[in-house]
């Protein structure tokens, strides 16, 4: 298998959301989770999204993880590598955006690294270095009380620079807006003075045209979903469009068992409003109590849950959620600690989804980047292919490789869809 292009994201709803704007792109694609075992058979692709768990670890270890991703990339033919972040830029200042930017580009030959968060679909844009979500300056946004990255800075120059070896520079808007040229001057010259990383405005798609076509001439950029779609019209205009849109499996209706569920970790404003619409409209739901997992441990909590769905689950789909108002997720924090709340809760998540799939659910969503990949990781998948969009950044997934390849998925992103977004991501995957 060769590839056009390779890219490295830093969670698995994350990867999910940029191999779903490759494939709109024209770029066959396929997501795996984590670098793919040698026998791992992969249909004929252009791109290879290698989803990591690597957003909120030590910096190092991600470090680590995505050098890794980026010699089995470089190996089947990717010319440029893109890192995909978090179009809300989710990081703290250890990491882990800069210090992986600084290893792939100092792997790369040292040009400095085009950085855009910006998914103009789901109203993320960057302007003067400051990045907006839905209109509002980040720290004003819902991310501004994320349980494991509040964001508090909306100058993504500052942010970058924090956690970065050397310094940063801005492209800004007026430089965009003059094209492909200009900015491929802006970042020679920031080369030059010694930035190892550059944030260029994009308020709009074709400002994304313009951020793709000047990084697929370097070998390394990083960015959101938006970013991958500007590198991947950039590839097709210079290259020309590939084989059949994408491997049929991919979007190909599969038997199903009928047996669906949704689990819900994450804790935004969105995901939280999309369980309260979904309890309305008669799916069963279950709230966790998180603080007796924190008090008793996760088995008797588990356990309940599941037997709670096993009563349910020939009826209907079920929804089990430990998702809370920013308040209690704080409380709770502030008694346990933030990052250990968050793995107990990953992990209990995680068992209540193998428990399920062994009670024979073969749709499952699951609505939260790091409880995604708790999941994941848990029922050992090793690949997606990559199916219609449910919404924007959400596409329906057809696993693929040695682990439960009857199941289809969507992992969305916490602050992802619309209200109704359970009931048509059900709808979607039998
Ligand atoms: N009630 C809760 N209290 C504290 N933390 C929680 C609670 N429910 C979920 N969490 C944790 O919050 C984090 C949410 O992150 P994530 O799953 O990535 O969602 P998002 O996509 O919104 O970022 C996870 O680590 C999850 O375990
Ligand atoms: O770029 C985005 O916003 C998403 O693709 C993404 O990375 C979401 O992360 P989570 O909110 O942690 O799922």
């Amino acid at each position: 298998m060769s590839i056009r292009l390779g890219c490295i994201a830093d969670d698995y709803t994350g990867a999910s959301d940029l191999a779903n704007m490759l494939r709109q792109n024209g770029l066959r694609t396929v997501q795996t989770i984590g670098v793919p075992r040698p026998s791992l058979e992969l249909p004929d692709v252009d791109a290879v999204v290698v989803s990591l768990k690597s957003r909120s670890i030590a910096a190092d270890r991600a470090v680590t993880l995505s050098l890794e991703a980026e010699t089995w990339l470089r190996d089947r033919g990717a010319e440029h590598v893109l890192f995909k972040i978090c179009s809300t830029f989710d990081s703290t200042d250890e990491g882990n955006i800069g210090p992986v930017i600084d290893a792939l580009r100092e792997r790369a030959g040292g040009a400095t690294v085009l950085v855009n968060p910006a998914f103009p679909e789901t109203g993320r844009s960057v302007f003067e270095g400051y990045l907006f979500v839905n209109g509002v300056p980040l720290h004003e946004s819902p991310l501004k009380d994320h349980p494991l990255n509040p964001m508090r800075d909306s100058n993504l120059v500052r942010v970058l620079g924090r956690q970065s070896a050397t310094p940063v520079a801005l492209i800004p808007f007026a430089v965009v807006e003059q094209g492909v040229e200009a900015v491929r001057e802006a970042l020679a010259k920031a080369r030059t003075a010694g930035a190892g990383a550059a944030i260029a405005d994009a308020v709009a798609a074709r400002h994304l045209d313009v951020l793709g076509q000047a990084a697929l001439s370097g070998p390394v950029s990083a960015g959101a979903s938006g970013l991958g779609a500007g590198l991947a019209r950039a590839l097709v205009a210079r290259d020309g469009p590939s084989g059949p849109a994408q491997p049929s499996d991919a979007t190909r209706p599969r038997p199903t068992s009928g047996r669906a569920a949704i689990l819900a970790g994450s804790c935004s404003t969105a995901t939280r409003q999309q369980i309260a619409v979904a309890e309305t409209s008669g799916i069963a739901c279950l709230r966790l109590d998180v603080a007796r997992m924190l008090d008793s441990g996760i088995d008797q909590v588990v356990s309940d849950a599941l037997d709670w769905a096993r009563a349910r689950i020939e009826l209907g789909p079920v929804l089990i959620a430990s998702s809370d108002h920013p308040d209690a997720v704080k409380a709770m924090q502030s008694s346990h600690g933030g990052l250990a709340v968050g793995h107990v809760v990953e992990q209990a998540l995680a068992a209540i989804a193998e428990g399920l799939v062994a009670a024979g659910v073969d749709q499952l969503v699951i609505a939260g980047g790091e409880t995604s990949g708790a999941v994941v990781d848990r029922l050992g998948l090793e690949a997606f292919l990559v199916g219609e969009e449910i919404a924007p950044g959400v596409p329906v997934l057809r696993v693929t490789g040695a682990q439960h390849a009857d199941l289809s998925m969507a992992l969305k992103s916490g602050n992802f869809g619309g209200e109704q977004f359970f009931t048509r991501a059900l709808s979607m995957l039998g």
